[in-house]
């Protein structure tokens, strides 16, 4: 099975063409205030039909209310949620329940304990992104540019689908690919020429390293 790409945090006409046609399942928007990724419900309105057909547009939120999920799901009507808050998976379940929509819930990953609250989400999200913890300082929960210790991943039920993210770059996600086998990647900052800029040529970069990566199979049999 192919693995799921999703570059996050697009904001721009040239971005989310460029990491389409280069091959992302996935592109995000975040709707975060705090972010310098953010995107107001208008602007993500606006770009909504840019994403082409095949492309999974997820919306990232973070611990976002009934009425702002609401506003999300009616206008710009994405295929998917990210929950990067600290969401329970009832209340997960109850935003899938609300607005009709699959959910997939961020959770950071600092240590093997860590690991464990992935079998309560397990039954109730659609997918599940590993992230890295938010740094002393950032008052972000993600796109902090930040990767964790992927060998922690060895700890978890192999059943287990994931995307992993965190620090991802062109220069680390082969690297990546060879000790751990997620079932998506997604980046930010690694695709970034300054915090909420994306950047055609690191996109492209970032492709042409997946290129050469081993497939999926090889990296199983190593
Ligand atoms: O990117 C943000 O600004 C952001 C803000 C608040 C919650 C989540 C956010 N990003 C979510 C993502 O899915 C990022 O792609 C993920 O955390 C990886 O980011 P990075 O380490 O920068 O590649």
């Amino acid at each position: 099975m192919a693995m799921d790409i999703k570059i996050c945090g697009l904001s721009t006409a040239e971005t989310i063409e460029r990491a389409s046609a280069r091959g992302a399942t996935h592109v995000g928007f975040i709707h975060f205030p705090k972010s310098p990724r953010h995107l107001s419900l208008d602007a993500m309105a606006a770009l909504r039909p840019l994403v082409p057909p095949g492309v999974k547009l997820v919306v990232v939120t973070v611990d976002a209310d009934d009425a702002t999920l609401g506003a999300i799901a009616a206008r710009v009507r994405p295929d998917m949620l990210q929950l990067h808050g600290h969401e329970t998976p009832e209340r997960l379940a109850e935003v899938k329940r609300r607005t009709g929509l699959p959910a997939m819930k961020a959770l950071s990953v600092g240590s093997a304990a860590d690991l464990d609250a992935v079998a309560a989400y397990r039954p109730v999200a659609d997918a599940i992104l590993l992230d890295a913890k938010r740094p002393k300082g950032s008052e972000l929960p993600g796109g902090n540019g930040v990767s964790f210790d992927w060998r922690l991943l060895a700890a978890l039920d192999p059943a287990t689908r994931y995307m992993l993210s965190g620090g991802l770059h062109a220069g680390n996600v082969a690297e990546a690919l060879a000790l751990v086998s997620p079932a998506g990647i997604d980046v930010s900052s690694g695709v970034e020429s300054a915090p909420g800029v994306k950047d055609v040529a690191l996109i492209e970069a970032f492709f042409d390293a997946l290129d050469g990566a081993p497939p999926i199979q090889e990296r199983k049999a190593s």
